[in-house]
């Protein structure tokens, strides 16, 4: 078999490996997809200068973020349902970033309970991602239970009060898995955890079309964990986050996921990062696939990328082992990238280091 020696080789070799249904779900974006395109197209714009003969015989890509210790400043995104990639699901990837010296986000909306997560990757240090449901009383107890089995931040996803448009909306959760965090809740006349009316259908009975910035005041209070807002993607509303008492942003577009049309992730960041990087944490996902993308996300501002669909790939392909592998080449790719740069050490990545094509044309 031909060696799997990045993410594209592990995004080709998974789509001959699992469901169509389960494959469409994750690879779609919403409505034609510009965004999805765009978030790829977007790195591509962007181009390094170098800087050379500086000694990187040893480059550091040690971080600390909320006081935890990461080895490089890259984590895994929340991602639903991730036993449709690979039996073993989110304990999977959870135990590979571990391995990796990385963080790991877990969605509210995963197919293995937060408990469960915590109890068989116990040495990785775990976010839990929730939306702000409908039932108010069931996101608060998900997020004590996250704070009780030992997560360390809480991310809110602000950019899905409902749900996008997407060719594949009448999809379903196989009948052998469930939304594991929610079994047990009854809403009035369902189980809660059950899709079978569709992802798109469902979504409408959980999530929250009414959450207002009012909501935000709310839920920071019944946590000492440090909150985070996931799918900011303006200005304006990083100030907001920052007035309302949050501590970080993850600037998304949901992976091209929600809301066709938006700007990719990557041109939003640097006014973001402007308006509120030195008071607040910024974190970066969408169309992340290389670690030279890192270092570009890295040099626009942003304190921690994360990666979505390119773990989904890994776990495809080969469960914990392939996840392991894609975090060992992402990471590779932005240690070189570091050391081609001439950057030493994260906080050495200049905002310099990083400029649009344009900037070449126009500086003669
Ligand atoms: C299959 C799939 C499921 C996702 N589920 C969630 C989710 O439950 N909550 C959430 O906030 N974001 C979710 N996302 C969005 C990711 O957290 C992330 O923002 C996105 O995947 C980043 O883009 P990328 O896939 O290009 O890296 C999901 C993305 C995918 C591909
Ligand atoms: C009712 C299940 C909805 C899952 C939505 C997960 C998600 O955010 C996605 O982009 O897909």
């Amino acid at each position: 078999m031909h060696q799997l020696t990045c993410v594209a080789d592990y995004e080709k070799k998974c789509q001959s490996l699992i469901e169509k249904s389960a494959l469409d779900y994750f690879k779609s974006g919403s409505g034609e997809e510009e965004t999805l395109k765009r978030n790829k197209d977007a790195f591509k714009k962007l181009r390094i200068r170098p800087r050379v003969l500086i000694n990187v015989s040893k480059v550091n890509l040690n971080v600390e973020i909320f006081g935890s210790k990461l080895e490089w400043p890259v984590g895994v995104s929340p991602t639903a349902m991730q036993k449709m990639a690979h039996p073993d699901g989110e304990v999977a990837s959870a135990r590979a970033a571990g391995k990796a010296g990385s963080l790991f986000i877990l969605s509210s909306l995963s197919t293995t309970s937060l408990e469960e997560v915590a109890e068989k990757a116990p040495d990785t240090i775990k976010w839990f991602h929730s939306h702000l449901f409908k039932d108010r009383e069931m996101t608060e107890n998900l997020v004590i239970r996250a704070e009780k089995a030992g997560y360390k931040a809480i991310v809110f996803t602000v950019d899905q009060p409902v749900f996008g448009i997407r060719k594949t909306c009448d999809f379903k959760l196989p009948s052998h898995l469930s939304l594991a965090n929610l079994v047990c809740i009854e809403s009035e006349n369902n189980n809660i955890s059950d899709t079978s009316s569709g992802i798109a259908n469902h979504s409408l009975e959980i999530f929250n079309a009414s959450i207002t910035w009012k909501d935000v005041e709310w839920f920071t209070q019944f946590t000492k964990l440090p909150v985070l807002l996931k799918g900011v993607l303006t200005r304006e509303d990083a100030i907001l986050a920052l007035n309302h008492g949050v501590k970080g942003i993850i600037v998304s577009n949901h992976g091209g996921r929600q809301f066709d049309g938006v700007p990719s992730s990557i041109e939003v960041l640097p006014e973001i990062v402007e308006a509120v990087g030195k008071d607040m944490f910024v974190a970066f996902d969408s169309g992340v696939y290389q670690g030279v993308d890192a270092f570009k996300a890295l040099a626009l501002g942003a304190k921690l990328v994360l990666l979505g669909r390119a773990v989904l790939w890994g776990l495809g392909v080969d469960g914990q082992k392939g996840v392991e592998d894609i975090l060992a080449i992402v990471k590779n790719e932005l240690n070189v990238s570091m050391s081609l740069a001439g950057c030493t050490e994260v906080n050495k990545i200049g905002n310099k280091t990083v400029v649009h094509e344009n900037y070449f044309s126009t500086c003669k």
